[in-house]
């Protein structure tokens, strides 16, 4: 060992470096939780004071977590230019007590040589080293020479970390990977693209971690899209699970992660079909809820409301005329209808107020002809006798017409005549009523054929689908108006997954279009019809998306990638593979019978368990073998998904259980095969009714 030595030495120098910047740590916090009694201590009375000492409290709260979550691996890296300074790289930035730059925060533009410098082009620098860190101590150090220099007794050049992180048993959750990031993923975290940004890739080229980081950029580089709030959109809860502590990890607890049942606020209680939740999806049902919405309100009707004694008709012109002025500005059905019963009772209050000068004038004229006087004139004359003319108001009973328009406003009487033309709307109700009519369905929708209606028609009561969330929102947004929470920036994972609907439903929560979509359609689900980038995002931006590919394949070996090759060929015949970093076991393919699969798939992950203490085992297998998977493998630690769920999620060992019936079972069921086969770090085994010779590949066919 001849470099222990060498090792040692570096080790040691690391270790003193280090140890300032946990001594640094630990007076921030000491100082920030100091600072957050004393703010909680001081006097606050006046609504702005309390105010003023919530928000304070509340950055410091974020502060003292921020400083927490460094705690772990708090400095991961060092660069050495060849000019001879060197920099530090950790979780955040720290400085001594002098001013000088102790730590560089991972985010910061210094930093990007750390994750940006290859050998071809090494930005300067001779030298990256990384620190690998036992709880506060350095535990250990490898470096890589960048300027094709010849390495130093300074320098401990060994396994690369990305190798060692990979190689690491899954936990069942994602780890960060902020000390790893390689360079074409670094490009897209650090972009300087604040709008849409499109990040695709095959299975396992790191398109989630790239999208949480990207997550941890946004808040630390573009402050004003993190005021406003940065949400991770993922398909399910069991994938917001998996990926839950990377941004914690990361020092980021502000980030909101949401399913679209979470950003519906409802959860769904029924199925669609995949057919019908395609045509669900579909952009025509946003423009049929919006005509029928549009025909809940008033065209060309006259409006006849009860006032006192009275009742008073409006003409059809100023209704359609107060239809116009109240809709014109895009306010949604039932703000638009207070616009509306604005504008008419001004309308009515114009008409008392002629229908009073009328009476008053014919009241004049009567006295007129009765007295053979005109009492204003007569009136007039007096005053000026008197001296009085300019300083008295003119003659006649004064109204006070603006407590007429507010009594109006309030009358129940003027509200039920306008309900009767203009009804509110509750958003559930309007969409059961669309949903439940057979002929509304058929009128709203022209283009659907029979078979599509019949599809989409259901009875009432029968609850909420996940399809009909984006429905829903789309009802809301056209009956109350825009949602109440929106985000400066959106992380949408697994994006192939969205239906036009759903992508609707998430543009109206980023106003500013800032947003990073990751995904691959070669893993796309069957409930929706999107298939390509232009058609999810187009309707919204344009072309003005950027677009980035991966390409390297940190997750599956090059066996397992190589045997699912002839199934990617065959669902994404343009896609280039990706290219796997890591090798190990071949794929087998294990024949049973029907009646073999439990007893076979027990032993398999016995066998697995035992071999493999400590590693992480996931069953995939047919949504409707899910419960008798879970009873035979009780006890044993595996986790079981429907192959269906298993998009985004990780496992060192997979096995893949009736693959024939996963392919079988939907539209989508080959892609739902290849995101089963490619969910392994290190093996996979499939369990195959019938036929098949032992170590065929994985994915290949009998
Ligand atoms: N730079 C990196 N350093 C360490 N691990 C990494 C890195 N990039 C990716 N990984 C790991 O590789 C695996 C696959 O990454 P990830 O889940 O982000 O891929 P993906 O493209 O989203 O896959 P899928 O399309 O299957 O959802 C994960 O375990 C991830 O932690």
């Amino acid at each position: 060992m001849q470099m222990d030595n060498g090792v040692t030495r570096q080790v040691e120098v690391e270790r003193q470096r280090v140890d300032a910047m946990y001594e640094r740590l630990d007076l921030a916090v000491t100082e920030a939780l100091a600072a957050h009694s004393r703010v909680l201590a001081a006097p606050a009375e006046s609504a702005a004071e309390l105010y003023a000492r919530d928000v304070e409290v509340a950055r410091l709260t974020r502060t003292v977590g921020e400083l927490r979550a460094a705690e772990r691996s708090l400095c991961f890296g060092r660069i050495d230019s060849a000019a001879g300074g060197s920099l530090h790289i950790g979780r955040i930035g720290l400085r001594s007590e002098d001013g000088a730059v102790l730590l560089v925060d991972w985010r910061a533009d210094a930093a990007r040589p750390f994750y940006a410098a290859t050998p071809a082009w090494p930005m300067g620098l001779r030298r990256r080293r990384h620190l690998r860190l036992n709880h506060r101590r350095v535990a250990d150090v490898s470096d890589e020479i960048l300027d094709g220099s010849g390495p130093t007794s300074h320098d401990i050049v060994g396994d690369g970390p990305l190798v060692a992180a990979l190689g690491r048993a899954r936990t069942g959750r994602m780890r960060e990977a902020v000390a790893t990031l390689q360079a074409e993923q670094d490009v897209i975290v650090r972009s300087p693209h604040r709008g849409v940004t499109v990040v695709e890739g095959g299975p396992g080229t790191g398109k989630t971690i790239v999208a949480l980081h990207r997550a941890a950029y946004v808040l630390y580089a573009f402050p004003v899209l993190a005021e406003r709030g940065v949400l991770v959109f993922g398909p399910n809860r069991r994938f917001l699970d998996y990926i839950s502590e990377v941004l914690p990890s990361l020092g980021e607890n502000d980030v909101q992660m949401a399913t679209l049942a979470d950003l519906a606020g409802v959860a769904p209680s029924a199925a669609d079909s995949d057919p019908v939740a395609r045509i669900k999806g579909q952009a025509r049902l946003a423009a049929a809820l919006a005509r029928w919405v549009r025909d809940r309100q008033p065209r060309g009707v006259p409006l006849a409301v009860r006032v006192g004694q009275d009742t008073l008709v409006l003409e059809p012109e100023t209704v359609i005329d107060a239809h116009r002025v109240a809709t014109s500005g895009g306010l949604a059905h039932n703000p638009a209808r207070e616009a509306f019963k604005e504008h008419l009772v001004e309308a009515l209050v114009n008409l008392l107020e002629r229908r009073t000068t009328d009476a008053l004038n014919e009241m004049d004229a009567e006295v007129a002809a009765i007295l053979g006087v005109d009492l204003d004139q007569a009136v007039a004359g007096d005053l000026r006798r008197l001296g009085l003319d300019e300083a008295v108001a003119p003659a006649g009973p004064e109204f006070d017409w603006d407590s007429v328009r507010d009594g109006l406003i309030e009358d129940p009487a003027v509200d039920f005549a306008i309900e009767a033309v203009w009804p509110r709307l509750r958003a559930a109700d309007a969409l059961e009523q669309f949903l439940t009519d057979r002929e509304a369905l058929t009128t709203y929708l022209p283009s659907a054929s029979v078979d599509e209606v019949a599809h989409l028609v259901r009875d009432p009561g029968s609850g909420l689908t996940d399809a009909d969330l984006a429905l829903l929102d789309e009802a809301r947004a056209l009956i109350e108006g825009p949602p109440a929470e929106v985000y400066g920036h959106i992380v949408v994972d697994e994006a192939q997954e969205l239906s036009e609907m759903q992508w609707r439903m998430l543009m109206r929560r980023c106003p500013g279009r800032s947003m990073t979509i990751v995904g691959d359609f070669a893993q796309a689900g069957s409930a929706t019809t999107v298939r390509t980038w232009p058609e999810a995002v187009g309707p919204f931006v344009g072309e003005r998306f950027d677009r980035h590919t991966l390409t390297i394949n940190y997750r599956t070996t090059a066996e397992i990638l190589d045997s699912t090759a002839p199934l990617l060929a065959r669902i994404a015949p343009g896609q280039v593979p990706s290219r796997s970093i890591r090798h190990g076991e071949r794929p087998r393919t294990i024949p049973v019978t029907d009646a073999d699969i439990p007893a076979a798939l027990l032993e398999l992950v016995e066998q697995t368990n035992h071999a493999h203490t400590g590693e992480l085992v996931g069953v995939i297998g047919p949504t409707d073998r899910v419960a008798d998977l879970t009873r035979v493998l009780d006890g044993t630690g595996a986790v079981i998904v429907a192959a269906p769920d298993a998009r985004g999620l990780e496992f060192d060992t997979v096995v893949v259980v009736d693959p024939g019936a996963i392919e079988a079972r939907r539209q989508s069921g080959t892609r739902d095969l290849y995101v089963a086969l490619t969910r392994a770090t290190k093996r996979v085994a499939v369990l195959r009714l019938g036929g098949g010779t032992g170590d065929r590949g994985a994915g290949s066919r009998s």
